[in-house]
């Protein structure tokens, strides 16, 4: 699903306006669809209080609380002390409510909160117009809001924050725990330093033209159900082991031996035809009993001190494998000789980072940083908007993909290209998680997806294994090892 910008939406809307729909309507469309939803979703509610800015998202607003009326839920509406220069469709459904005499309307100095969970909180101050930070009345209303325990639902995109770039630090955003959009995600909506203010986001379709839609340009793009399912492959029937490819996973060193083991199931359970590790002596009895699936190739005592090349293989090095110095000559002398994509992780990219040996790293290989190994491969940045600019210009420059793990990991395509994810949980927020994510992605390529679909799949499949693992097993308490398991689960929804 394409993410589009905020003048990128704007001339969707205009579009849509243009070849059928009055904006009035198209308005109506969309408070229809956010109050239904509430109706709908949160049938505890009795009571909303609703604060309308000047512009369209104001005017969502003022149709909302009507609707809701209407639907025999008590009104109270909010706007600014002073005259009102409302947006001309804003202004429509402000005489309409007014005419309402059961509605009540108030400025925003009056609010009063009614730490009261019946009670829910609408935010319509501003959308995608934005243009500048909250301040004066309208940022000390949303500040009150934010410390209120009400229930608090933003109207297509928390006010106070941009769709597509930061907002300034200690800058005021209103705090959603629900945020109702229209039609698209936002960039922002999947940045940490911005994102964490929706709560659960839903799309609400309003049926902008596809057309448009389907023309537009954009370089960023969420990884949807459909998208996943496009990318997919079922298991062929006239198959062998040969068929799915050879992972070979690299890492372990005395006392993480625990990272490559993990690597080596995952990509088991995601399918690959024939799996080796290549780990340390100390770690044969462990591997050889805890998976007996995986061959073992010996590639040191304590620690990795030499890297077998074998051929049409993929590799995953990374995961648990150290610094040691004959680790890191290892490591140099197999990406000198090897010019086949590999995926590297951990250990392997924090050696690349510190000897300044990026170049190593053959065209069309994956790597799957955090944002600490990240920074450590290519530069701090100073936040996650900057640092995904710096992974398009690196992806491009190295002509790899770059992982970007996070709560929504991006996967950046050398054509500049980013997919964010949108399963997973911070329940995986626990050592292990990314070595599960590698053995998945190496499975893949080696069952011959193409780098950039390993990427997008495997990130997707690692989420929602997340997400199974944290309904049955809470988000505390589920492990790395759960992810593993629960593939399973995730395989049988792709190939429903
Ligand atoms: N026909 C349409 O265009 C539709 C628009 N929709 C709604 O309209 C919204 C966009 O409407 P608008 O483009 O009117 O934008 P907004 O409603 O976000 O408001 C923009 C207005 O607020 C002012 N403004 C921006 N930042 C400010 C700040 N910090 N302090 C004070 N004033 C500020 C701007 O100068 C402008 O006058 C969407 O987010 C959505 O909610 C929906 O109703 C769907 C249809
Ligand atoms: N809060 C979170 N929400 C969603 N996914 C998360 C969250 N925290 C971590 N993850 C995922 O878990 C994995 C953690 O990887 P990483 O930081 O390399 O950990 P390790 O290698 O130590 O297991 C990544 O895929 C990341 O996207
Ligand atoms: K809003």
């Amino acid at each position: 699903m394409k993410i589009l910008s905020a003048p990128q939406i704007k001339e969707c809307d205009q579009t849509t306006i243009r070849t059928g729909i009055s904006s009035i309507q198209l308005m109506e469309k969309a408070a229809n669809a956010c109050a239904s939803w509430i109706v709908n979703n949160m049938k505890n509610i009795k009571k909303v209080q609703v604060f309308c800015g000047k512009g369209n998202n104001g005017g969502d607003g003022f149709a909302v609380a009507r609707l809701l009326y209407e639907k025999a839920i008590d009104v109270e509406v909010y706007i600014d002390r002073g005259k009102q220069d409302f947006s001309e469709d804003a202004k429509i459904n402000y005489k309409k409510i007014r005419k309402n005499s059961g509605i009540v309307f108030k400025y925003f100095s009056k609010f009063l909160p009614d730490n009261n969970e019946n009670s829910l909180i609408i935010d319509a101050l501003f959308g995608y117009g934005l243009n500048r930070n909250l301040s004066g009345r309208v940022k000390a209303v949303v500040d009150q809001l934010n410390s209120s325990r009400q229930p608090k639902l933003a109207i297509d995109i928390p006010s106070g924050l941009y769709a597509d770039k930061m907002t300034d630090d200690n800058s005021t955003v209103f705090k959603a725990d629900i945020t109702l959009t229209f039609q698209f995600y936002k960039r922002s909506f999947m940045h940490p330093e911005t994102g964490r203010f929706c709560g659960t986001i839903e799309l609400l379709d309003i049926g902008l033209d596809q057309q448009f839609i389907d023309d537009a340009k954009t370089d960023f793009f969420v990884a949807d159900r459909q998208m996943i399912r496009s990318i997919y492959r079922p298991r062929a029937d006239f198959s062998n082991k040969g068929t799915f490819g050879k992972s070979i996973l690299v890492g372990g060193s005395y006392g993480k031996m625990g990272s490559v083991l993990m690597s080596t199931l995952a990509a088991l359970r995601t399918g690959s035809g024939l799996t080796f590790t290549m780990a340390p002596d100390c770690g044969y009895g462990i591997l050889q009993s805890q998976v007996p699936e995986a061959m073992f190739v010996n590639s040191g005592d304590n620690y990795i001190d030499k890297l077998e090349i074998q051929e049409k293989s993929v590799y995953g090095i990374g995961p648990g494998l150290g610094k040691e110095k004959l680790t890191q000559q290892a490591l140099f002398d197999f990406l000198k000789s090897y010019k086949n994509p590999v995926v590297l992780d951990a250990d392997a990219l924090n050696i690349l980072a510190e000897s300044k040996k990026q170049n190593l790293i053959p065209e069309n290989s994956v790597i799957t940083p955090h944002p600490l190994e990240f920074g450590r491969l290519f530069g701090k940045t100073h936040d996650s908007f900057e640092r995904l600019d710096l992974a398009k210009k690196k992806a491009k420059e190295h002509q790899i993909f770059i992982v970007l793990k996070d709560h929504h990991t991006a996967v950046v395509t050398p054509q500049g290209q980013v997919f964010y994810n949108i399963t997973g949980n911070s329940g995986m927020a626990k050592g292990g998680s990314g070595d599960v994510l590698t053995g998945i992605i190496t499975s893949l390529i080696s069952q011959k997806y193409e780098p950039e679909s390993a990427c997008i799949l495997g990130v997707w499949l690692h989420g929602m294994a997340g997400d199974l693992a944290a309904e049955q097993f809470s988000k505390e308490a589920m492990l790395p090892t759960d992810l593993i398991h629960k593939i399973a689960d995730v395989f049988k929804l792709l190939s429903k």
